[in-house]
């Protein structure tokens, strides 16, 4: 089995990571969602350079009290029966809640196996003035995708990303991602994805190819069913 997919088994099937229940799930959401706060502030602020020094003290404390308990890898949530686990990784750069990188993005599955999810992106993802940036769309388009592969039963890694870039992406304003899987032969996974503003304008349009590493089952990563 390719070190993938080994690691997939230990963390998914083997229970190496450890497991956090709902509530402190959500304690740590919420510092997470302060910490995005600031994120924003930091990019916004104009204070003077004395309060950026004191502030920039108090956050290397506020890190050091963190540090005090470590775990050596990010936790993932306790397993819901039936549920995949791609929707587990709580630190996900997508998806997390408790990745205070991640927008976060919450992705949902219709009954057709189709995929979609509404989200907002900040000013912190800025790429081109005025727009988001474009590994960042990737970056959604990329787990929107695998989130399709996941639904439709064929799961994988991403083999292959295409992406077409083909209107500014706005930030500051609701998006819509869609995606579905196309086809599935054997361990690959054929999907498609796109980001819709809000004026219903295609921004980006992207293709991938998810492949279920060797020596994997779909039902070890958690099928929809
Ligand atoms: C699963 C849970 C995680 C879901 C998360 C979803 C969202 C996040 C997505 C990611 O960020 S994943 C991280 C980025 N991707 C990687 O790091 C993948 C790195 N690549 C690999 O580990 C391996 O190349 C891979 C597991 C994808 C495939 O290795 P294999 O040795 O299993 O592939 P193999 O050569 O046996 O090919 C299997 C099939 O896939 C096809 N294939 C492989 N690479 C391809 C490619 N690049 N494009 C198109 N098809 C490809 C290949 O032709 C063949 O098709 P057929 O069975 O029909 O002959």
């Amino acid at each position: 089995m390719s070190g993938a997919g080994a690691a997939m088994r230990r963390v998914f099937v083997d229970g190496e990571r450890a497991e956090l229940d709902q509530p402190r799930a959500a304690e740590l959401a919420g510092l997470a969602a302060r910490v995005r706060e600031l994120t924003e502030a930091v990019v916004h602020t104009d204070v003077d350079a004395a309060e950026v020094a004191a502030v920039s003290e108090e956050i290397a404390a506020l890190t050091r009290r963190l540090a005090a308990a470590r775990r050596a890898a990010p936790p993932i949530a306790a397993p819901v029966p039936g549920a995949p686990h791609i929707g587990r990784q709580l630190a996900n750069p997508v998806t997390g809640p408790l990745n205070p990188i991640a927008p976060p993005v919450e992705i949902h599955t219709r009954p057709d196996r189709t995929v979609f999810c509404d989200f907002t992106l900040t000013s912190v993802y800025e790429g081109p003035p005025g727009f988001v940036h474009g590994g960042v769309s990737a970056m959604v388009l990329d787990q929107l995708l695998g989130a399709a592969a996941h639904a439709a039963g064929a799961p994988g890694m991403t083999a292959a990303l295409d992406l077409r870039y083909r209107r500014p992406t706005p930030y500051g304003v609701p998006l819509r991602g869609e995606a579905e899987a196309t086809e599935v032969v054997g361990r690959r996974t054929h999907t498609a994805a796109r980001i819709i503003a809000p004026d219903g304008t295609v921004t980006v349009e992207a293709t991938a190819v998810f492949v279920l590493p060797r020596g994997l089952t779909p039902e070890a990563l958690g099928n929809v069913e």
